[in-house]
């Protein structure tokens, strides 16, 4: 029975990404068959990819066509209605459904990347918060950590509580090397949210989540 995740962040650029690939490689590190989803997609390069998607099948170690890890590569790197609507595009659940069914036949666990923060437009089946509650995950929130991150932690906890999710966990991710006391930090949201920190990846001037899989304290159930 293949166990799945929603990976979620306080925000855009607070380590969602990388955050998925260290805990693929910790997986990957129990025997698992892994491999992770990025249903929707803004920003691709010259060669029409996504950052996000090629580093999460790089960390995969079930090879999944590109199609179905993310039915939505849209070009611009902005808010994905926007981009999808420059594409006279409109983003809808049904193929994101279809081929996250057709990818947890393939794997023990498949991690879904959303895009940005918890509350992201997509289109008219509703937002980033209404696709996680349509695949029926437990999220993982990835805590980017720098002042504001209280905040903003507690505002994505409160939202997915409203919509009735379950937090499996969250991780903190040192996204600020020089934030101020940042145990501190640490010791108030552990207090604030209650579901287990799965780990603190630390602050690398060459990400590697090869390496920062061993970060991880706890395993999400
Ligand atoms: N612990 C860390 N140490 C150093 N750099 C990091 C760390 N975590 C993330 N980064 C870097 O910060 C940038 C943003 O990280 P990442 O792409 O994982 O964020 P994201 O939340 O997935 O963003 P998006 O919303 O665009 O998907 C990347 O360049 C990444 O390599
Ligand atoms: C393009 C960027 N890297 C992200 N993938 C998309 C972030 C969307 C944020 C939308 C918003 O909350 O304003
Ligand atoms: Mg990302």
């Amino acid at each position: 029975m293949t166990q799945a995740y929603f990976i979620t962040g306080t925000d855009t650029g607070v380590g969602k990404t990388f955050a998925t690939c260290a805990l693929l490689h910790r997986l990957a590190g129990q025997g698992l068959r892994v491999a992770a989803m990025k249903p929707v997609a803004a920003g691709l390069d010259a060669a029409g990819l996504n950052e996000d998607v090629e580093l999460l099948r790089a960390a995969a170690n079930v090879h999944c066509a590109r199609d179905l890890m993310n039915p939505y590569a849209l070009r611009s790197p902005v808010a994905p209605h926007l981009a999808a609507a420059e594409e006279g595009l409109e983003i809808r659940f049904a193929p994101i459904l279809a081929a996250f069914e057709t990818l947890a036949n393939q794997v023990d666990i498949l991690l879904v990347e959303g895009i940005g923060g918890f509350r992201v437009p997509l289109g008219p089946d509703g937002d980033s918060a209404d696709l996680a509650l349509a695949m029926d995950l437990p999220l993982i929130l990835v805590v980017g950590l720098r002042l504001g991150c209280i905040n903003h932690a507690l505002l994505t906890v409160e939202a997915i509580q409203a919509r009735g999710l379950r937090l499996a966990g969250w991780v903190g991710n040192c996204v600020d090397p020089v934030m101020a006391r940042r145990e501190e930090n640490l010791a108030a949201l552990a207090g604030y949210i209650d579901a287990p920190l799965l780990g603190v990846l630390p602050w690398m001037d060459r990400p590697d989540p090869a390496v920062a899989a061993d970060s991880f304290t706890w395993l999400p159930r």
